[in-house]
C-alpha cells in the first residue's frame, strides 16, 4: 500500500495515477477537504476536472506505517520541515519520497536533506521530472526520475511507482536530481518574466540556456553530476516550465514582467528557491546572475528593462 501525505494537485494527481496498480491512501491535514473529496469524488479545490478512482481512500487520519512502506510526501518545499516536525515519529522507518521541488528558504537545504536531518532513520528519496498534474491525472504520458542514494530502494521504488501511464527511470543522484528541479523553476519565472513584458522567443531562448548553464555551475558545485542534469529532472523540466502557461512559475514570471498583481495562495517554488540560491551562490562566489534579478525583481528592486540591462552588459565571454 503507497500512502501520499498531501492532497494538492501533484499529491492528487500522483496517488489517482498509482490507484491504477493498486490500493492508495491520499492524507490530507484538513477535516472538512477530506469531506468534500469523498462527497464529490473529486479534488475541485486543487484539480478540478478529475474524478478520484475507487481504489483511492481519502482521510485525514494518517494510517499506521509499517517498515519498508512507501510514503510520498507532497507538500510545497517551504512547507516539508512542517509537516515532518508534526508526522515525523509516525514514519520513522519509511520510504520517503520528497515530491516537491525547492529549496528551502531558512537553511538552503534539498527535500532529501530535510528529510534526512527530521527522520533520519528513514530512507530518503524525490520523484522529479516534468510533469503537469493534470496530465498525470488525466492518465497522459510522462516520465519522471526517481533518485535515491541508496541503489536497492532506489530500484524497488522504481518499479513500485511505474503505472501505465508514469515512466520512471532512476538515479542515485539525489543531489542533481532535486537541485535541477529547484533551481529551472527560479529560470521558469525569469523566462515568464520575458515574454510578459514582451521581450520575445528569442530572448527566452537564449535566457533558457544560459539558465541552464547557470543553474548546471551551481548544481555541480554542490556535488550534482552533469548526466542528471541533462536528464529528466533538470533540462526536461526546464524546457516545460520554461514553455508553458500551465507552470505557476513561468506564470507568476509572466505577471512580473506585466507589472499585474499575482494570487498569493498559488504555490511557486521557485520564488523562495531563488532567495535561498541566490545567497547561498553570494556565499560560494558562484556567479548567478539570472537567480540574482528573479530575486531583485521580486523584491520590487529593479524593474524588468532594468534587469534587462544588468544582464546584457555583463562582460563579454566565451560561451
Ligand atoms: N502541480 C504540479 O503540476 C506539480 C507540482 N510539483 C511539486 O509538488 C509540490 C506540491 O505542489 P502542488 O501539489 O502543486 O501544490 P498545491 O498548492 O496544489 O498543494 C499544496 C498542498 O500541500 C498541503 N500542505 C501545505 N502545508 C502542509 C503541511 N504542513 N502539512 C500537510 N499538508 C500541507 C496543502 O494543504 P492545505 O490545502 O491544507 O493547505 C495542499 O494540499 C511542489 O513542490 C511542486 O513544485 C511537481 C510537479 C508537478
Ligand atoms: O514542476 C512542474 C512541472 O514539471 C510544475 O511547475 P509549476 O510548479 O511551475 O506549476
Amino acid at each position: 500500500m503507497i500512502t501520499v501525505l498531501g492532497s494538492g494537485a501533484f499529491g492528487t494527481a500522483l496517488a489517482i495515477s498509482l490507484a491504477s496498480n493498486g490500493p492508495v491512501t491520499l492524507w490530507s491535514r484538513d477535516k472538512a477537504q477530506v469531506q468534500r473529496m469523498q462527497a464529490e469524488g473529486a479534488n475541485t479545490r486543487r484539480l478540478p476536472g478529475v474524478s478520484l478512482p475507487a481504489q483511492l481512500n481519502v482521510t485525514a487520519d494518517l494510517p499506521p506505517m509499517s517498515p519498508g512502506s512507501i510514503c510520498l510526501l507532497s507538500v510545497p518545499t517551504q512547507k516539508l520541515r512542517d509537516l515532518l516536525i508534526e508526522h515525523g515519529r509516525a514514519l520513522a522507518h519509511c520510504h520517503l519520497v520528497a515530491c516537491c521541488k525547492g529549496v528551502e528558504r531558512v537553511t538552503g537545504y534539498g527535500p532529501t536533506r530535510i528529510i534526512a536531518e527530521l527522520v533520519p532513520t528513514a530512507t530518503a528519496a524525490i520523484l522529479t521530472g516534468p510533469s503537469f498534474a493534470h496530465d498525470i491525472a488525466r492518465g497522459l504520458p510522462t516520465a519522471l526520475t526517481l533518485a535515491c542514494k541508496d541503489a536497492v530502494v532506489a530500484q524497488s521504488l522504481q518499479t513500485a511507482l511505474t503505472t501505465p501511464n508514469l515512466r520512471i527511470y532512476r538515479t542515485t543522484d539525489a543531489t542533481g536530481a532535486e537541485l535541477g528541479g529547484a533551481l529551472k523553476n527560479v529560470v521558469a519565472v525569469a523566462c515568464g518574466v520575458v515574454i510578459g513584458a514582451g521581450l520575445g522567443e528569442s530572448a527566452r531562448a537564449a535566457l533558457m540556456t544560459r539558465g541552464f548553464a547557470e543553474l548546471s555551475r551551481m548544481a555541480v558545485a554542490l556535488g550534482a553530476e552533469q548526466e542528471t542534469l541533462a536528464g529528466l529532472s533538470g533540462f526536461g523540466d526546464l524546457v516545460l516550465t520554461c514553455t508553458s502557461e500551465q507552470s505557476r512559475n513561468y506564470a507568476f514570471g509572466m505577471s512580473l514582467g506585466r507589472n499585474k498583481c499575482f494570487d498569493t495562495s498559488i504555490t511557486v517554488e521557485g520564488a523562495a528557491t531563488a532567495q535561498a540560491v541566490s545567497e547561498k551562490a553570494r556565499k560560494m562566489q558562484i556567479e548567478m546572475p539570472i537567480t540574482d534579478v528573479v530575486v531583485a525583481l521580486i523584491d520590487g528592486k529593479l524593474r524588468v528593462s532594468q534587469a534587462m540591462d544588468m544582464l546584457l552588459s555583463r562582460p563579454l565571454k566565451e560561451e
